[in-house]
């Protein structure tokens, strides 16, 4: 024992104090967060919030500048992160700048197994061929497999992405703004995809960065709210989703409703605000 206190074997995320600093601005912290088994988090957020600072230290992708950080019960700065990055699922628009267009989906999503973007071997095993086109499945993609990631619309590109952030069978997974840029219909599709996977106990405990609540699945159990770098509210998600906070997090009036387990957020009409005063 070096006299540091060991990580909770039973939390996937349990950062103390966490701060990320850059060129003398705090970009998010001090945040104290535990992730447990089985838990579904949203953190939800305007724009510039400090999200994806707070999510990138979830993925063993960067350190904190301060606090101490321990994902999947290994304590940064005692771990080698990239050893720790296989155990991580992740599903991010700078993975998705970064696939080749002419990559065909089922070589996109087999390929994750051996830690490769792309096309690496000339023949896979067909145990991983198997679970590749079982994840395209439960993302409603499967009819995909054979197309090039070129071709996808939005919403086809991330539900590929998905499965192949699914395909290691993580212990964790990270979806960053996983319906951003898509219409009405793709949104929805994406949304119920994510409740039956959010409903799923053999599922991985997920973390979601959304500025919608209207893109929070049924099902998801907790959520964290930020603004300029600071936690508003972090906890149960009826606790933490609600008028007053989101009212905080966006700096302006929010009336929310609640239909079907489902969110529906808007700016609260001021009565006679829209008549002209003389
Ligand atoms: N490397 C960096 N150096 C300086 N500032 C940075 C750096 N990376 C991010 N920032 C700033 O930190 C703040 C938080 O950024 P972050 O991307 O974490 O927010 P976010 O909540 O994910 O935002 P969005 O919803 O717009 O994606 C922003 O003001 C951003 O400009």
């Amino acid at each position: 024992m070096d006299g540091v206190a060991q990580p909770d074997p039973d939390l996937l995320i349990e950062f103390d104090d966490v701060l990320v600093r850059r060129g003398g601005n705090v970009l998010v912290g001090p945040v104290t967060w535990k992730v447990e088994l089985d838990e579904r988090w949203v953190v939800l957020g305007p724009n510039g919030a400090g999200k994806t600072s707070l999510l990138r230290i979830a993925a063993a992708e960067t350190f904190p500048t301060s606090g101490t950080a321990s994902v999947l019960a290994e304590r940064f700065g005692h771990t080698d992160l990239s050893e720790l990055r296989p155990r991580i699922g992740m599903s991010s628009s700078a993975l998705a700048n970064r696939v080749p267009y002419d990559e065909k989906v089922s070589d996109l999503v087999v390929s994750a197994g051996y830690g490769v973007l792309g096309r690496w071997r000339e023949q896979y095993d067909a145990i991983d061929t198997e679970r590749a086109t079982e994840m395209l499945e439960s993302l409603g993609a499967e009819h995909l497999a054979g197309r090039t990631y070129g071709t996808l619309s939005e919403g086809e590109r991330k539900r590929v992405l998905i499965a192949r952030a699914l395909m290691t069978d993580p212990e964790l997974l990270l979806l960053d703004e996983p319906a951003a840029g898509l219409d009405l219909g793709g949104r929805e599709e994406l949304v119920a995809r994510l409740a039956t996977l959010a409903a799923d106990p053999d599922a991985p405990a997920t973390v979601l960065i959304t500025h919608h609540v209207e893109e929070i699945p049924p099902g998801f159990t907790h959520a964290m709210l930020l603004k300029e770098g600071q936690v508003v509210s972090q906890g149960l998600i009826d606790d933490v989703i609600t008028a007053e906070n989101l009212s905080t997090a966006f700096s302006q009036s929010i009336t929310l409703d609640r239909v079907d387990g489902r969110y529906f957020a808007r700016r609260t009409r001021e009565p006679g605000r829209h008549r002209v005063q003389v």
